[in-house]
């Protein structure tokens, strides 16, 4: 897929549904009684792969094109599935997912293509293990295949080292099948839309600053879930919108969770012209109208506690600091290096290939922005959100830049080119 500086960006868009909610809602759908009916569901490669592992346990799932319906079984109705559960390339159904199959009666297999089979297990190994359950690393290197063996498990409280709502969601999960209260605690807080769709379901939880807890053996009963436009798709038109002149463009229905939402904040701080329209709720998620305009920036520091509401957008934010004026200081983002890909040494890579001037630290990045940048022949490393912070980086750059095996957006934004080059 090639790319050149386009016209400014005008109108409207609309973005697909939220990653993270839409895994959320399947699973929990799975496991309530009753239908979830879910709207603006997201079908990306992804979400359709927690679809195919829940399918793969007895549940029946209905798609069509604007409804996706969960007939869920309650806690205890997922049978043994006969076959391995595959995760494709999602990190989230494979933590999540593992945190449901630690609560079961049966032994499960589950694994994922290449770029799962390398990402750190051993996170949710642990604590799973604390609880009693049997999981293991087929390949002995804390990696997936994982099999996992359930039981009824008991309650801990276990203080996550990283900040990963991977994490702690898997453990939320599981603390549904124990006998007592389970408590997660992480060092910054991550995003929270497990605690918010399992509290709608029926769970009880209980948040008091980086902690949460949840109370075992809930009744939980299927739910409408009106997916909100995920935060992390809209990064890419809100960077393309600021960075190419002329650029007034409304991007339609983004959620705006307070735990997702480090981006509006940083880039205010960079100088960006956003205003919030229409704020309102979608079940328990804000929800809200982004009006973005055409902004000169300037660098910034990003680190701490901002981190986790922003991590899969550090990506996009990098290609934003090398066209900002002055210096952008990234900290506090090792986990870079273990998602679907190391974007942390991906983005020195091709930033530096496109003229930028960008150091790869320990942690992250130092970009001395706004020198001139140009195109380049780049690997998406089928990492989808590399393929589209580039993407972005190829319009706003002078000449040519062409991704290869461009079509991992379908990870995450089935249709991501043809909205982006539309207008
Ligand atoms: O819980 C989730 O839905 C996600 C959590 C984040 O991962 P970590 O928990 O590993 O930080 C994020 O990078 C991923 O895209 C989705
Ligand atoms: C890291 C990501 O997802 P996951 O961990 O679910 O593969 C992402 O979407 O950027």
């Amino acid at each position: 897929m090639k790319f050149k500086k386009i016209n400014a960006l005008r109108g409207e868009v609309t973005i697909p549904g939220d990653k993270s909610i839409s895994h959320r809602a399947v699973m929990l759908g799975a496991i309530s009684e009753g239908t979830t009916r879910i709207t603006n569901f997201l079908r990306g490669a992804d979400c359709l792969s927690t679809i195919a592992c829940f399918r793969k346990m007895g549940i029946d799932i209905e798609e069509s094109p604007d409804q996706i319906l969960v007939h869920g079984k309650g806690l205890h109705g997922l049978q043994a599935p006969a076959d391995i559960l595959d995760a494709g390339n999602s990190g989230t159904t494979t933590r999540l997912i593992s945190g449901i199959l630690a609560g079961q009666s049966f032994e499960s297999t589950l694994t994922g293509d290449a770029s799962i089979q390398k990402r750190p297990m051993k996170r949710i190994i642990t604590p799973l293990t604390m609880m009693g359950a049997d999981v293991e690393s087929l390949s002995g290197d804390g990696c997936a295949p994982l099999r996992i063996r359930g039981s009824h498990l008991k309650g801990i409280d276990y203080h996550s080292p990283v900040a990963s709502a991977q994490v702690k969601s898997c453990i939320l999960l599981a603390g549904l099948y124990t006998d007592s209260v389970t408590s997660v605690t992480e060092p910054y807080v991550s995003r929270d839309h497990s605690e918010r769709m399992l509290s709608s379901f029926g769970a009880a939880l209980k948040t008091d600053g980086c902690t949460v807890s949840i109370q075992p053996e809930p009744r939980l009963m299927g739910q409408e879930v009106a997916v909100p436009g995920d935060i992390s798709s809209a990064a890419y038109f809100i960077a393309a919108a600021l960075l190419v002149p002329g650029s007034e463009l409304l991007i339609k229905n983004v959620g705006i969770n307070p735990t997702r939402d480090g981006i509006l904040r940083i880039c205010r701080r960079m100088g960006a012209d956003i205003t919030i329209l229409n704020r309102r709720e979608h079940g328990r998620e804000p929800v809200a109208d982004l009006l973005v305009k055409h902004s000169p920036l300037k660098g910034t520091v990003i680190e701490g506690a901002v981190i986790p509401t922003l991590i899969d957008e550090l990506p996009i934010l990098a290609v934003m600091a090398a066209f900002a004026e002055g210096s952008t200081v990234i900290r506090d983002a090792q986990e870079l290096k273990v998602k679907e890909s190391n974007r942390l040494d991906i983005l020195v890579h091709h930033l530096s290939a496109m003229g930028a001037d960008i150091t790869g630290t320990e942690d992250g990045m130092v970009i001395n922005g706004g020198r001139p940048l140009h195109g380049a022949v780049l690997e998406s490393h089928l990492d989808h959100r590399i393929a589209m912070s580039f993407a972005v980086a190829g319009i706003a750059a002078q000449g040519e830049t062409e991704i290869l095996q461009a079509d991992c957006v379908d990870i995450s934004y089935p249709g991501f080119y043809r909205d982006l080059l539309k207008r």
